[in-house]
């Protein structure tokens, strides 16, 4: 019957003879017993891996997977399923880590195998050829790369630096006691300026400028060609995903060697205070680096500094308006040590510890890098408890769950500074944690943890932070989960205010702000 009706239509295998209706059967069992195949090799490999919830043929676990903010079903997941959870997505299986125990196992003490990252068609091959290293696999390449960033942001190097970030600090003060409205802008501002000075040795003013818009120019790299990297065979003129990166890559081109040719030009004219592009320059021939790869590697802090410093100092605004308690604690340290006639100071630092518990808190309370940063890849087959970690599986050290673990961090949900000076364990009290692992660690740790040291405590110094009122006076607390969905997730804008604790306090701020404008004012544009 089938045959009979399927004859009398020209698609029919039937209507052209016996032979292509052979072909047709041959061709749909040779795809069902490869499908098959695949099914099977798959569900043996998610026996031997770490167990994870079960997925669809072809597509993996990825319907299961919101693209908005993943990481809050990471952490129901590694719940029922325990610390080191597997998916896949599609075809890459996937490896979510959930506590800080399991992701030091892993990327630290066997970093050799687990510090490559996974592919970034989009934002690592076709916008920079693979120059950003954020992004580079584990390799010769992001080895050069690492080692410039190194030598520009290790401790020693990155106290060099101190200088610029009390002068900015002092001025974004007193910005804040112009347009506290505004703290938002000023804190970001606070965290985007000091790298022209610390890469070009230039200073710029404010984040109209266009070195500042330049470097703000993101593009989106959610493309189809991540999921789908077959695309990358189609001709090139069909690539059609490839256009508008290819004009972004342009643009970035001729703005990094823009600002690298006017570094070398003011080394030749000995006008260049020490940056990070000068030393980059000085080591260029030694280390075997183009002047390309130079110039986007000197350009890193940008992408991977601003977004991170600024959104913890936003979640550490959002965590003092509902903890008011830590402000008191806080301010009565300040009152003690620093007094009201000066402003604390980066030497203040060791007598002020429940500051340093305030800022590693606020980077616990909320973490930013909340996947753990970029993930990383493992480049060998591995095992880990009796189980399989497959070659090229991507790996998450999920912090949303980490950072809220009940073992490490009891009461997870409360802001509790005390939780770093009631203990010994050095994992803690370094707290090296929120900027990730092993060999990829955060190069630009040292200079982050300055930054918030000056700024919390020069914050809390000054001003009562306190919730904003609506127009019958009541007070609006933020909620404090609503964060943006981004790798890098911060609270989503809300109202505070800053109020100034006394005169005296706006009379230091007052003149240290005109010092620091006079001093930064010789490094200007
Ligand atoms: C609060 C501030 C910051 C936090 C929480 C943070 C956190 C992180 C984390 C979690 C990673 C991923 C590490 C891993 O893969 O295991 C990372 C990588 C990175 N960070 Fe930061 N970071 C901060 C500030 C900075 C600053 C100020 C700079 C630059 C000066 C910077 C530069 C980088 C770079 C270049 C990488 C990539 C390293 C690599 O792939 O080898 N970060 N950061």
């Amino acid at each position: 019957m089938l045959p009979a009706l399927l004859s009398k239509f020209p698609i029919s295998p039937l209507a052209y003879g016996s032979d292509l209706w052979r072909l047709v059967l041959v061709l749909g069992t040779t795809l069902a017993i490869l499908f098959a195949g695949h099914v099977w090799q798959n569900a043996s490999l998610r026996r031997k891996m770490p167990p994870g919830p079960h997925g669809l043929p072809l597509i993996g676990n990825s319907h299961q997977i919101p693209a908005v903010k993943p990481w809050r079903t990471f952490e129901k997941l590694n719940k029922v399923y325990g610390p080191v959870m597997s998916l896949f997505f599609g075809n890459t299986p996937i490896i979510v880590l959930g506590t800080a125990q399991s992701a030091w196992d892993l990327l630290e003490k066997r970093s050799e195998i687990y510090s490559s990252r996974p592919r970034f068609i989009m934002s690592g091959e076709i916008l920079s050829e693979n120059r950003r290293g954020l992004m580079l696999p584990y390799g010769e390449s992001w080895r050069k790369w690492r080692k410039v960033l190194h030598s520009g942001f290790h401790a020693r190097q990155s106290a060099n630096y101190k200088d610029i970030q009390t002068l900015e600090s002092k001025i974004a003060m007193q910005q804040i006691i112009d347009n506290p409205k505004d703290y938002e802008k000023h804190l970001q501002r606070l965290c985007f300026l000091k790298y022209p000075l610390l890469t070009y040795g230039r200073r710029v003013e404010s984040v109209d400028e266009w070195i500042v818009k330049e470097n703000m120019i993101a593009m989106d790299c959610k493309y189809i060609v991540e999921s789908l990297p077959w695309l990358l065979k189609l001709p090139k003129p069909l690539q059609w995903f490839r256009r508008e990166a290819e004009m972004q890559k342009t643009r970035d081109i001729t703005l990094l060697m823009h600002l690298v040719g006017d570094v070398k030009q003011r080394m030749t004219a000995g006008t260049i205070p020490d940056c990070l592009t000068v030393q980059a320059l000085e080591n260029q021939e030694k280390e075997g680096i183009d002047d390309l790869f130079l110039a986007y590697t000197v350009s890193s802090p940008f992408g991977a500094g601003i977004e991170t410093t600024a959104g913890t100092l936003c979640t550490f605004v959002l965590a003092m308006l509902h903890f008011p308690d830590v402000i008191r604690k806080a301010q009565a340290e300040l009152d003690s040590v620093i007094g009201a006639n000066r402003m604390p100071e980066f030497d203040d630092h060791d007598s002020l510890p429940y500051i340093g518990a305030v800022v590693r808190e606020t980077l616990r309370w909320r973490p930013v890098a909340i996947l753990g940063g970029t993930p990383h890849a493992v480049t060998a087959d591995d095992e880990y408890k009796g189980m399989l970690i497959p070659k090229g599986s991507t790996i998450f050290a999920n912090f949303a769950g980490i950072m809220n673990d009940s073992e490490m961090f009891p009461e997870p949900e409360l802001f509790r500074p005390e939780r770093f000076l009631e203990t010994r364990d050095p994992r803690l009290t370094a707290f090296e944690l929120p900027f990730g692992f092993g060999r990829r660690i955060c190069p630009g740790m040292h200079l982050a943890r300055n930054s918030l040291f000056i700024n919390v405590a020069r914050l809390l110094w000054a001003f009562d932070i306190v919730p904003a009122l609506d127009k019958s006076g009541r007070e609006i607390i933020p909620d404090s989960m609503n964060y943006t969905d981004g790798f890098n997730s911060r609270p989503v804008s809300f109202d505070a205010r800053f109020i100034p604790r006394s005169e005296k306090v706006k009379n230091v701020i007052k003149s240290e702000y005109a010092s620091a404008q006079e001093r930064l004012g010789s490094w200007s544009w």
